[in-house]
């Protein structure tokens, strides 16, 4: 099936981080989509002359994006977003832990699965890595949604045994079994593709981050998540729990965790070192900016983080970070590096990149996070209520960068028409 889609569209196939005028915008814009495939793109009279007999979907009025990837959603804290107001370790034990315990329940991981991909599309995330659960049940409910709603879902089993609460616990050889499992049923299934997943260095021995790497070494192309250096009581914690390591990288590092499938959540606190060992890997680090301002876990270094060459993509980090939006996320993002001395000036193009090619590039998959030529045709349609500020905007903006810059501003789920994975319409607003 072929279609013309007419839209304001933009898109960063480029790095702004690195390449000057990265921001590609058309104001009437075409892009000719066959089987969920972009054949071709440009002015909409330019290819409505080219593909005459191509059925036109008209989204003039609003903005098309490419589909957001978020890069660090925690599946079983939908439920448990909005427990402000205290740390890491205090919220785990209080807000996350008690909850994650109740995905042990399949029947209810299933609702809980539901909730969260539904929360996922609305917000016009079509790809995600994922920290799953600690129950195997819960994670197979999780890839089952998946499949059915289309999400393009990259996650695993999160795998502890220690610190935590007791039925979060498991065993290195636990962990292997069910996470071998778990891969041979899932990764390149559809769309679905594995990440091996030790919840943090914390909860984590030396014996299980090994079981970890067996699964990596067996399974060439798995992903790998975690968290690093969040939050400075978590970093002494793994300090006196890993006293032979040179720094939190290193218990993963030692373990042989970290290359190019690697993704860390936060970094707020990395050492040179640290930076420079995840450049060489080329790794990313997932920045979750709403997450770390409510759990006041810190100002993101990402001037350091780029000048040391680290790979940054944006994660929601639901629940402790605060709703699913990747435009809240850039905006927040945008905000902390205006209010930190010697923080990165953001502009429209760059929060673009990171809500989507960034992603892209840390889960190594060129065929998603942008609208080139050969990629698929995720994309998330911006089409505010009539009437709202948004909408306001959006009919008296002068150029498609200003309607980008607002719809980061002041743009939420609600402002979500339509979403499509590969083509298919997978999110509708109501
Ligand atoms: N933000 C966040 N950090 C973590 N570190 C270990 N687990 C978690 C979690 O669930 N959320
Ligand atoms: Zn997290």
């Amino acid at each position: 099936m072929t279609t013309l889609y007419r839209a304001t569209f933009l898109h960063t196939p480029e790095n702004p981080f690195t390449h000057a005028e990265a921001l590609r915008a058309e104001a009437d814009g075409g892009l000719l989509v066959e089987g969920g495939v972009i054949r071709a793109r440009g002015a909409f009279t330019d290819l409505s002359a080219a593909y005459p007999d191509a059925p036109v979907t008209d989204l003039r009025g609003g903005l098309l994006l490419p589909g957001f990837i978020d890069t660090h959603v925690h599946l079983p804290q939908v439920r448990v977003i909005g427990g402000l107001g205290l740390p890491l370790l205090d919220w785990l034990d209080q807000c996350a832990l008690p909850e994650e315990a109740r995905m042990a329940d399949v029947a209810y991981a299933r609702g809980v699965a539901r909730d969260f991909t539904r929360g996922l599309l609305g917000a016009g995330t079509t790809t995600a890595l994922v920290f799953g659960s600690h129950f195997a049940g819960a994670v197979d409910a999780f890839f089952e949604e998946a499949a059915k709603t289309g999400l393009r879902a990259v996650t695993g089993l999160v795998v502890s045994d220690r610190l935590l609460r007791g039925e979060l616990h498991t065993t290195p050889e636990r962990a292997y079994t069910e996470g071998k499992a778990l891969i041979e049923r899932w990764h390149g299934v559809g769309r679905a593709l594995y990440a091996v997943t030790p919840r943090f260095s914390l909860s984590a021995s030396e014996g299980i981050l090994d079981a970890c790497a067996a699964l990596m070494r067996e399974h060439p192309g798995v992903r790998f998540t975690s968290h690093i250096n969040e939050n400075t009581r978590e970093i002494e914690v793994v300090r006196e729990l890993f006293p032979g390591a040179r720094d939190y990288l290193d218990t993963y590092e030692r373990a042989g965790l970290i290359g190019r499938h690697s993704v860390l959540a936060h970094n707020v606190h990395p050492s040179d070192r640290e930076l420079g060992v995840m450049a060489a890997a080329r790794c990313t680090a997932a920045h979750c900016p709403c997450s770390n301002s409510a759990l006041g876990s810190g100002f993101f270094p990402l001037r350091r983080h780029l000048d040391a060459g680290v790979h940054v993509a944006l994660g929601s980090d639901v629940g402790g970070g605060t709703g699913f939006s990747l435009l809240k996320e850039g905006l927040q993002a945008h905000f902390m590096q205006n209010l930190l001395p010697g923080g990165v000036p953001l502009n429209p193009a760059h929060l673009l990149y990171l809500a989507t090619k960034a992603g892209a590039e840390a889960l190594d998959l060129p065929e998603v996070g942008a609208f080139e030529p050969g990629q698929q045709f995720d994309a998330v349609h911006l089409a505010p209520a009539p009437g709202t500020p948004l909408d306001a905007v959006f009919r008296n903006a002068t150029s498609p960068e200003r309607a980008l810059a607002a719809a980061f501003a002041t743009g939420t789920p609600g402002d979500v028409a339509r979403v499509w994975i590969a083509g298919d319409a997978v999110h509708t607003r109501d």
